[in-house]
């Protein structure tokens, strides 16, 4: 017997997601089912699927349920798991107030990267706690085609690969993944951004991620994006005790990421739902059969 699910859209920053409400984890999320809800032409559309579960309810997150009542099960677009989205939480928050299950003020959403603190402002900004990042060392190279760059290896709960370029024309139209060496240097994939300055501490990035291709925006690149050009230009504020406040602009808007003395990053962003509807689970079983 088929049945109406509810599905809304929603986007930070033109980083796009598919958002479906399942309180009590009662929905079949496979892989393939969640490619065909993020294809673009044949499906909903969206770089990515926010799964929307009650901590509780879910098996990798009921160790957070004390903290955090709801779980980011966050999926890219190729159904792939990540460990965290920094778009995607705002969405995520901005759903939740939607809904009428938060108001604004202070959350905590768990994710597979932690609990995460959020704050909702007046304004309508999105102000997420993102950790800290962390600097494995070790030299790594980006290239696209015939060119390339060293790059600054930053994890931020997933894995980032940040190269400076002379200009983001450069990386190229981005349809396939940027090569990196050494070749094991990322066993389970990376997000490549390209950056060029803007200005004092004023930055621009593309971004070609893991499991979804070129996207608009990616939140945890934007992070790793701020904290590699803080040490680039000879920033660490757990040295000083002075925060650092970088400007990153990508294709679909601008992030505000703050790096704090004792190494905590936030970031500030926009966070948008579009629309609200329903699918057809007999649709979703025809493609998956
Ligand atoms: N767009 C996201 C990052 C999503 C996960 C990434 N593709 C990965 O596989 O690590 C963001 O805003 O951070």
């Amino acid at each position: 017997m088929s049945t109406r699910i509810a599905f809304l859209k929603g986007h930070g920053t033109e980083n796009d997601f598919v958002i479906v409400p399942d309180p009590e984890n009662a929905l079949d999320l496979p892989p393939a089912a969640v490619a065909a809800l993020c294809d673009r032409r044949a499906g909903l559309g969206g770089d990515g699927l926010l799964h929307v579960v009650r901590s509780a309810a879910h098996p990798e997150a009921r160790g957070m349920a004390a903290e955090a009542e709801w779980f980011m099960d966050y999926r890219n677009g190729d159904g792939s798991v990540a460990e965290m989205c920094g778009n995607g939480v705002r969405v995520f928050a901005r759903y939740l107030q939607h809904a009428g299950h938060v108001t604004e003020g202070d959350l905590a959403v768990a994710t597979r990267g932690g609990v995460k603190t959020v704050h909702i402002a007046k304004n309508g900004d999105v102000t997420v706690g993102m950790g800290r990042a962390l600097l494995p060392a070790g030299d790594v190279e980006v290239s696209v085609g015939e060119r390339e760059w060293p790059a600054r290896n930053v994890n931020m709960g997933n894995p980032h690969a940040v190269a400076f370029v002379a200009d983001l024309a450069h990386a190229g139209d981005l349809y396939a993944p940027p090569s990196h060496a050494p070749a094991g240097a990322y066993p389970d994939g990376v997000n490549v951004e390209f950056v060029v300055d803007r200005g004092p501490r004023h930055v621009a990035m593309r971004v070609h991620e893991r499991g979804s291709g070129e996207t608009r925006s990616c939140g945890t690149g934007a992070c790793a994006v701020a904290v590699a050009t803080a040490r680039r230009d000879g920033l660490d504020p757990a040295a000083t005790g002075i925060p650092a406040t970088y400007t990153v602009d990508v294709p679909g808007g601008t992030l505000v990421i703050t790096e704090r003395p004792d190494g905590e990053i936030e970031m500030t962003g926009p966070a948008v739902i579009v629309a609200e509807g329903e699918f057809d689970s007999a649709w979703l079983e025809g493609v998956l059969a």
